[in-house]
């Protein structure tokens, strides 16, 4: 016989639990201390609404002693306050606005309607009679994006958030929301609901920092208002755009940052323009080397690139030999500067190169320098209109690439990344009037980040290289 505990009915088991009947007051009161128990949990939570709560007790403990008391300290806390705010602008933003803001749009937006907006779009599920939602775990807002951590249901994946992101757009009221997945979280998902693109405005050059090298240059403004920075000490970087995109924007940026630390000798910039020297001529006394494409040249101008390429890869063979075995990742020093290799159009020395000679001679030495350079300090930043492998066969070589406005949907991959479209960077649909806008990678998030690169002008390059006196002496000493 078998045992009770084998028996199976494919019938549903019908239960009716018996009816309680409650009076009306009595369930309002228990809405109510539910209602106040999650307030409670989340005051609890939140430094800034913790900190106002005590506030109002303390305030209401003053007033018990004496009301002349209370009104006293409550001028002095609104003093401070302003105090605060027209002294340290930037602490009062950090310390006080943005977790208020944080708090009230996590309740007043977010949560209130949560559980309807996860049903509407699709993200909620029913399961043995149970509506399960994902649940909001932490909502932290800059001045013009609300990020909302999500914990996502089982089986469902970050895709299933991008799929309706216009639709979370819709119902939150946000101009956009980019879906991003959490480093070493995978049951979250992080949604960026953009209240305000702040990328509609110029962004003006960003404060010149000293530590640059180490913690990165900060070239452009991401959407969420913060800086972006490039890590270039051992990295390639790769900017692609169509005509007017502003891929001149990316690379002013970049040496306006580099300038003082080619002043300090930490730097040496090593620049080819084979537009004749157009775009960076501006710049010259900024680099220790220069290659435009010397049409006197004996050999023809594009063997004047093929030297440059060549030289760059002596100084690349010479500190393999001494840095073999001692470290991995070579650290600019004024003895050894990172040498950044800023070739302004790439195409010109893949592409369309017609010398034969000096063709194979620069395909083989940029083939070496992306290969080998960026361990021992030799790194290059390229900027290329056109991202297809027949003009730039070497483009999987740069770790760090960079999307501004692309004429054509499939570009979008072929410089970012396989899926980097369908993860939100849509390079394709910027539009023509927001030059210097693009996509980025950014450490820790593997979708690209939408930024804005400073607008350098004529007056920020003259400025930038009146007092420079370049370390020719020490490159050239090098490269020979
Ligand atoms: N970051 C920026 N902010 C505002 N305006 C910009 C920015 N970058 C470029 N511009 C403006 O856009 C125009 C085109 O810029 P730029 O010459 O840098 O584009 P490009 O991609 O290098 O074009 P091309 O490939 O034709 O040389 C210029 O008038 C420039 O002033």
């Amino acid at each position: 016989m078998a045992g009770l505990s084998q028996a199976r009915s494919d019938q549903p088991v019908q239960l009716r639990s018996s009816t309680v009947r409650v009076g009306a007051g009595l369930a309002a009161s228990g809405w109510v201390l539910r209602r106040l128990w999650r307030l409670a949990v989340v005051t609890a939570a939140t430094p800034a609404a913790l900190a106002g709560l005590l506030s109002v007790i303390l305030s209401a403990l003053l007033w018990s002693v004496s009301p002349l008391l209370m009104l006293s300290m409550l001028a002095l806390g609104i003093g401070l306050l302003v105090g605060v705010r027209s002294v340290w602008p930037d602490r009062w933003l950090v310390w006080l606005r943005l977790p208020l803001r944080s708090w009230w749009r996590g309740w007043l937006v977010y949560r209130r309607c949560w559980p309807a907006a996860m049903d509407t779009a699709g993200l909620a599920t029913s399961w043995r009679g149970t509506v399960w939602t994902p649940t909001v775990l932490t909502v932290s807002s800059t001045l013009s994006v609300d990020r909302v951590r999500v914990r996502m249901l089982p089986g469902q994946t970050v895709e299933d958030y991008a799929d309706v992101a216009h639709r979370l757009a819709q119902t939150f009221g946000a101009s956009a929301v980019r879906v991003r997945s959490v480093l070493q979280r995978p049951h979250h998902v992080e949604l960026w609901l953009l209240t305000v693109d702040p990328l509609t405005s110029v962004v003006e050059p960003l404060p010149v920092d000293d530590q640059a090298l180490t913690e990165g240059l900060p070239l452009a403004l991401a959407e969420d208002g913060r800086t972006w920075r490039l890590q270039l000490v051992g990295s390639h970087v790769l900017v692609v755009g169509a005509t007017g995109a502003g891929k001149g924007s990316v690379i002013w940026s970049l040496l306006l940052h580099l300038a003082p630390l080619v002043r300090s000798g930490l730097v040496a910039v090593w620049a080819v323009d084979p537009k004749g020297g157009m775009e960076l001529a501006a710049g010259r006394r900024l680099f220790a080397r220069f290659a435009h494409g010397d049409s006197d040249a004996a050999a023809g101008y594009e063997s004047t690139f093929a030297e440059v390429l060549e030289d760059a890869v002596a100084v690349m063979r010479r500190r393999q030999d001494r840095l073999r075995g001692v470290t991995r990742l070579h650290t600019p020093s004024t003895a050894e500067p990172l040498v950044v290799l800023v070739v302004d159009e790439l195409a010109a020395l893949t592409g369309w190169v017609t010398d034969r000679t000096a063709k194979k001679r620069i395909e083989a030495a940029l083939g070496l320098l992306l290969s080998q350079g960026r361990a021992v300090g030799v790194v290059v930043v390229g900027a290329v209109q056109d991202p297809r492998k027949d003009v730039l066969p070497m483009r999987d070589l740069f770790p760090t690439r960079i999307a501004l406005r692309l004429n054509e949907a499939e570009q979008v991959n072929l410089v970012l990344g396989p899926g980097a479209r369908n993860r939100g960077a849509h390079a394709d649909l910027i539009p023509d009037g927001l030059p210097g806008v693009g996509y980025v990678t950014v450490d820790g998030i593997a979708e690209p980040v939408r930024v804005r690169f400073s607008n350098v002008t004529d007056q920020h390059i003259a400025q930038l290289v009146t007092p420079v006196t370049p370390a020719l002496q020490l490159v050239s000493g090098e490269a020979a």
